[in-house]
């Protein structure tokens, strides 16, 4: 029970660590919170939510596994080396997808109900 209180507290670390540093976290922090506040404003159904908190959910972490991606490759490489400038490029095109998707999905679930 120790040990799971123990990584419990380095995961919230973990967030607050990231959350400090990256601005893009803090822009899907601000987002999340926006969207929530519209999905209570149009009362948006049970399986809408599912679907936006998967969305959520996946989009705070891909970013947070692109920063550790971004903080693992500056420990292992500080100079310029291609291979590295692949693996954050990489690591941030996957955050782009989702991000793209994500708003895909905003706009199937928010678009109907603003426009009709
Ligand atoms: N050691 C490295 N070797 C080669 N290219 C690198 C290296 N470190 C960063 N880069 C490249 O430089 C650019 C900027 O990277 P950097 O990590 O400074 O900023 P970022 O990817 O926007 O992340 P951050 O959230 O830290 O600002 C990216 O294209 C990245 O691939």
């Amino acid at each position: 029970m120790k040990k799971l209180i123990h990584s419990f507290r380095f995961a919230i670390n973990g967030f607050y660590l990231a959350f400090k540093r990256e601005q893009n976290l803090k822009i899907h922090i601000l987002a999340t919170f926006i969207v929530v506040f519209f999905g209570f404003y149009f009362r948006i159904s049970s399986i809408e939510w599912t679907i936006l908190i998967l969305t959520i959910g996946g989009m705070i972490s891909a970013e947070l596994m692109n920063t550790a991606i971004e903080r693992t490759v500056d420990l292992v490489e500080e100079k310029f080396h291609p291979v590295a400038k692949q693996a954050k490029d990489i690591a941030a095109s996957a955050c782009l997808v989702y991000a793209i998707a994500s708003v895909l999905i905003g706009c199937i679930i928010f678009l109907p109900k603003i426009v009709l």
